[in-house]
């Protein structure tokens, strides 16, 4: 087995980069090709937003490379080191990494704060009063100190959202890859948790900045989140640059038509 080291990235290695990933699904007449030769570069303390259309293959491409779905071809470097080949260690490379999703997640018979404490309970091995001493102040770092003791089901969808955040984020995690996390909440809830971001994109978390990985169809959070946007468009990376190069450039045919169809 191969095990990937946690040291940081060398200089000038992204901390994370794809390089010529493809990923299809079916397979004869039904194969669809998902991602066709993607690259991908995320450095260290940067922000990384991929927009597209919906199945344009955001969700498939976070999926890689959190290892949730294996690649047909291509590398994913997480320091230099590839993560993609089958006989890497998959629990290591996920404890480096965190990933929120569109549904929250949480368990529903679990308290929050025993939520965001499983994970280092039971696969870190944390003992439970550190855990909680974590837990806790993760959950007031994203403002739901008074809401520890509750179950899921007696918060909004935003508070759900947050929890699942500070969850994330409790190992301290190099990159956190976030999906479509607010796809599923009702208008009035997305700003929260969008603040949310943006407040640990800017502030970090204690004095570390969060590299993030982040695919979202809110186009001006993009905008105010990003160092980098990449356009995906047929399995492809069509444009990247920075919000203003790829958001506001009207020469770009492409990405014009796929704003408007936004908004
Ligand atoms: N496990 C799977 N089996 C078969 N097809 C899949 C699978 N996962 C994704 N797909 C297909 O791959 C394509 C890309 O899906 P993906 O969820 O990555 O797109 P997306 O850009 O995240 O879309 P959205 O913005 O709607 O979330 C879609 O056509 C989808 O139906």
């Amino acid at each position: 087995m191969t095990t990937v080291s946690a040291r940081g990235p060398g200089p000038g290695t992204p901390l994370l980069a794809l390089r010529d990933v493809r990923k299809s699904f079916g397979s004869g007449a039904d194969r669809k090709v998902v991602l066709d030769g993607v690259d991908l570069d995320v450095a260290a303390g940067s922000c990384v937003v991929v927009v597209g259309s919906s199945g344009s293959g955001k969700s498939t491409l976070l999926r890689v490379v959190d290892l949730l779905e294996e690649v047909d071809d291509g590398q994913v470097l997480l320091d230099g080191e590839d993560v993609a080949d089958p006989w890497v260690d998959a629990d290591a490379v996920r404890a480096r990494l965190a990933m929120v999703f569109q549904q929250y997640n949480l368990f529903p018979h679990l308290r929050v704060l025993d939520n965001v404490t499983l994970a280092p309970r039971v696969v870190h091995r944390v003992p439970r009063a550190e855990a909680e001493a974590a837990a806790s102040a993760m959950l007031e770092r994203v403002g739901l100190a008074d809401k520890a003791r509750a179950y899921p089901d007696q918060l909004s969808g935003g508070q759900q959202q947050r929890a699942a955040i500070a969850r994330a984020l409790v190992n301290g995690p190099e990159l956190l890859l976030l999906d479509e996390v607010t796809s599923a909440l009702d208008p009035e809830l997305v700003g929260e948790v969008l603040d949310l971001l943006l407040s640990l994109r800017h502030e970090g978390v204690a004095g570390r900045p969060t590299t993030m990985l982040v695919a979202t169809h809110e186009m001006s959070f993009a905008r105010e989140v990003a160092d980098e946007v990449v356009f995906l468009h047929d399995g492809r990376v069509h444009e990247r640059g920075t919000p203003t190069q790829v958001l506001d450039d009207p020469q770009q045919e492409r990405t014009r038509e796929f704003l408007r169809r936004l908004r």
